[in-house]
């Protein structure tokens, strides 16, 4: 007889699966083990675990070299539509599979959650066999025992236990009351003729159970949240489950409280602040169906599903949804593919849709539902430039006489404003006042950042800290250094000079670490003890602080500058999405952006509001030369500890670049020629839509000798050029 092969896919960057052996005594019916059973291999000396893949076995290994499986674990399988996603996003990132699973598989899931979950019996209650008898026998007398408890107290193997679960004699049920169940119908709004078109039309794309991509854009403030939901509902009255992808986690808890006042119990929640105890039980929760609605962070794109039938993409503009490390992937482009292997709807929602989606909803491949008034009646807010050269701020300052005029005329009608300048602490740049010295960071090509708060000069990209110099390395020269530019803390030193009794509150990611101070900033905030709040890009989004009239954008023009595609895109997307914050209840709102450009398109579409022409004239500058979303766009970083090495692999794999249907752009220092330390240079390929680029790298990278000492990374479809 032969043995039994199983391939295994392990949580580690291999590609492939490996075989193991199936040993019978691990199962009930010799030979089957389900696919996406996790299970427990020998890799070397290490025990690991791996999950049961649906490749085929490797007929050219013989049965003597393979290990066999040491054990099953006690935990829901993957299910297929996982399993297939997995492949897909490996497939097109280039990441190595394994890689990808490690992404829906920690080895702290795998412990059951302690007393959450046990056994119960089904009715009617007949076993079809006296081992299976007495398990029945012996359940009645426990109080719902897991797996390993039933087995041990019956005298039987887990996997009789198993078997009968997937006989259905057993059932999982709570060991805890448990959360309640949601209520698609708990506290819908009345919606406006407007809103109910656009409620109607969601349903009917979730009600289809057919995959759909819709884009949902409506201006801020006009109830985009309370339409979801509406996905959201129908998704439940299937009984299916439904996901709410959030670009920021800061955000949850404000979702948390709309969702649970929405459906009568709060959703389960999926971010990288949840404690190992909180994160194995709700990842259970989802495996097994009981959790209906998840919110979260990209990562729960890879949660184990049991049937997904709506995914909704809040902000889907926003490039927080690029995971850049590691597996480089687009949550909102991978969204989109997770919602087809599950034949869900998948809603994509914003003020400020991205080129991408919108050319999508042009060209009739995505629905597209449009809100064109704020809830309630509420009017946008207005939007002016004001123009810095012809009223600058005091020497050493940064708020203009129109702004400060314009927060003391806030603050007198007891209104509430907002500061929005994207950068983080006290200073961008420090400078010796005597040479011109500028402390750089020694690990990447970055200034280092004064923050003020930690006395100390801080580098953003790898946290490398180091203390104010006193001297000059350069000239010697004694205290010369001094902050050049404005980070949110100095802006909120000018702020308290000015109006010392203002009530002040500083938003960035650096002091609002936690979804929990997120929640009490925002408390403080309705509950308006706060009257000026000075904030990075945190502040930009989705929040809904009623008493908000006044948003002054400090420097409008910082996004504008830099190599980067996108760089008048994003720019406008986040100016009108900081400006959407004003006014939203029932006060005017008034938005003043300081600019030295205000004659920059940029400028213009946001104060006449016409967002659609600005994305038809960036639509019009990429088009002719195939720049995404008309072409297809790569990039190939290489990366080693010295520079040479670098540039010699660099160099070798340019010579051997592709040419045909290809545009090969370097290579050239990477957006940070020197990062963490080690030293990048990168390849830009450009092919038209028609052309996959994934092949043709394969081939490429296969072709090439490279020093073992230099690294590649790909990024497929990248955003960050900066
Ligand atoms: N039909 C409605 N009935 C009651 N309240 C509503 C209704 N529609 C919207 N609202 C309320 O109006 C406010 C703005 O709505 P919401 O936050 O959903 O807008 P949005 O389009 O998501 O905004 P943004 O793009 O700025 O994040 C919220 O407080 C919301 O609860
Ligand atoms: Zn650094």
């Amino acid at each position: 007889m032969t043995a039994t092969r199983v391939a295994v896919l392990l949580p580690y960057p291999f590609d492939r699966a490996f075989d193991y052996i199936l040993p019978d005594a691990l199962v009930t019916t010799p030979g089957t083990l389900p696919q996406g059973t996790i299970v427990t291999v020998p890799l070397g000396k290490r025990m690991v675990p791996g999950v049961v893949w649906d490749d085929p076995p490797d007929a050219a290994m013989p049965d003597q070299r393979l290990k066999p499986i040491a054990a099953i674990i006690d935990a829901p399988t993957l299910p297929a539509t996982l399993r297939r996603f997995i492949d897909w996003v490996a497939n097109y990132t280039m990441a190595p599979r394994g890689e990808v699973l490690a992404l829906a598989l920690k080895s702290n899931l795998l412990d059951r959650p302690p007393d959450r979950f046990g056994w119960a019996a089904t009715t009617p209650t007949t076993a079809t066999s006296p081992r299976r008898q007495t398990v029945l026998d012996t359940l009645a007398t426990l109080d719902r025992p897991d797996t390993a408890a039933l087995a041990a107290a019956a005298g039987v193997s887990p996997a009789i236990v198993r078997a009968m679960a997937d006989a259905g004699l057993l059932t999982q049920i709570r060991r805890d009351p448990g959360a309640p169940r949601l209520d698609p119908d708990a506290a819908p709004p009345t919606f406006s003729p407007e809103q109910a078109a656009a409620a109607a039309a969601i349903r009917a794309s979730i009600d289809a159970q057919v995959f759909s991509v819709t884009l949902l854009e409506g201006v801020t403030g006009s109830g985009k949240t309370e339409i979801y939901c509406e996905a959201v509902a129908q998704a439940l009255r299937q009984g299916r489950q439904a996901l709410v992808l959030l670009p920021e986690i800061a955000l949850s808890t404000q979702f948390t409280a709309r969702l649970a006042a929405r459906f009568g119990a709060a959703p389960t929640l999926w971010h990288s602040g949840l404690s190992p105890a909180t994160r194995r039980a709700n990842w259970h929760a989802i495996a097994n169906g009981t959790a209906q609605l998840v919110l979260g962070a990209r990562s729960a794109l890879f949660l184990p599903f049991t049937d997904l039938g709506a995914i909704i993409v809040d902000e889907e503009h926003e490039a927080a949804y690029k995971q850049e490390d590691g597996v480089i992937y687009h949550a909102r482009d991978m969204a989109v593919v997770r919602a087809r292997l599950a034949a869900a709807g998948c809603i994509l929602a914003s003020a400020t849709p991205s080129l991408e989606s919108a050319i999508n909803a042009e060209a009739g491949r995505y629905r597209h539902i449009t809100l064109t008034a704020r809830h309630g009646g509420a009017a946008m807010p207005s939007i002016e430039t004001l123009d810095l050269r012809l009223a600058p701020p005091p020497r050493g300052k940064f708020l203009s006489p129109v702004l400060i005029e314009a927060l003391t005329a806030t603050l007198a009608a007891g209104g509430q404003s907002m500061l929005f300048l994207n950068r983080r602490g006290y200073a961008p740049l420090t400078l010796c006042r005597a040479c011109g010295h500028r402390v750089t960071c020694p690990n990447c090509t970055a200034w280092l950042v004064e923050h003020r708060a930690r006395i100390s000069l801080l580098c953003h990209h790898c946290g490398h800290t180091e203390r104010q110099p006193t001297l000059c390395p350069s000239c010697s020269a004694e205290h010369s250094f001094v902050p050049i530019g404005p980070g949110v803390e100095r802006i909120a030193e000018e702020v308290a000079e000015l109006f010392p009794d203002a009530r002040r509150i500083v938003m960035a990611s650096d002091v609002i670490t936690t979804p929990e101070q997120a929640a009490a900033a925002t408390r403080a905030i309705i509950a308006h003890d706060v009257d000026i709040i000075i904030g990075t890009q945190m502040i930009a989004k989705a929040w809904h602080f009623p008493d908000l009239t006044l948003v002054g954008v400090v420097d409008a023009d910082l996004g504008l500058g830099g190599g980067d595609l996108r760089a008048g895109e994003r720019s406008a997307q986040l100016l009108h999405q900081v400006a959407g914050r004003a006014g939203r209840a029932a006060l005017p709102g008034r938005v003043i952006l300081q600019s030295f450009a205000p004659d920059h398109p940029v400028m213009h579409a946001l104060c006449s509001g016409d967002l659609a022409g600005f994305r038809a004239a960036e639509a019009s500058l990429r088009e002719p030369g195939h720049w995404p979303p008309f072409g297809r766009l790569a990039g190939v970083i290489i990366s080693a500890d010295q520079a040479e090495i670098a540039d010699a692999a660099a160099n070798a794999l340019a010579r051997t670049a592709p040419t045909d249907d290809v545009i090969v752009l370097g290579p050239a220092p990477a957006p940070f020629a020197m990062l963490r330390g080690r030293h990048r240079r990168r390849l830009l390929l450009r092919a038209p839509r028609t052309i996959a680029l994934q092949p043709i790298i394969r081939a490429w990278l296969a072709r090439a000798t490279l020093p073992r000492a230099a690294r590649i990374d790909i990024d497929i479809d990248p955003i960050s050029f900066l």
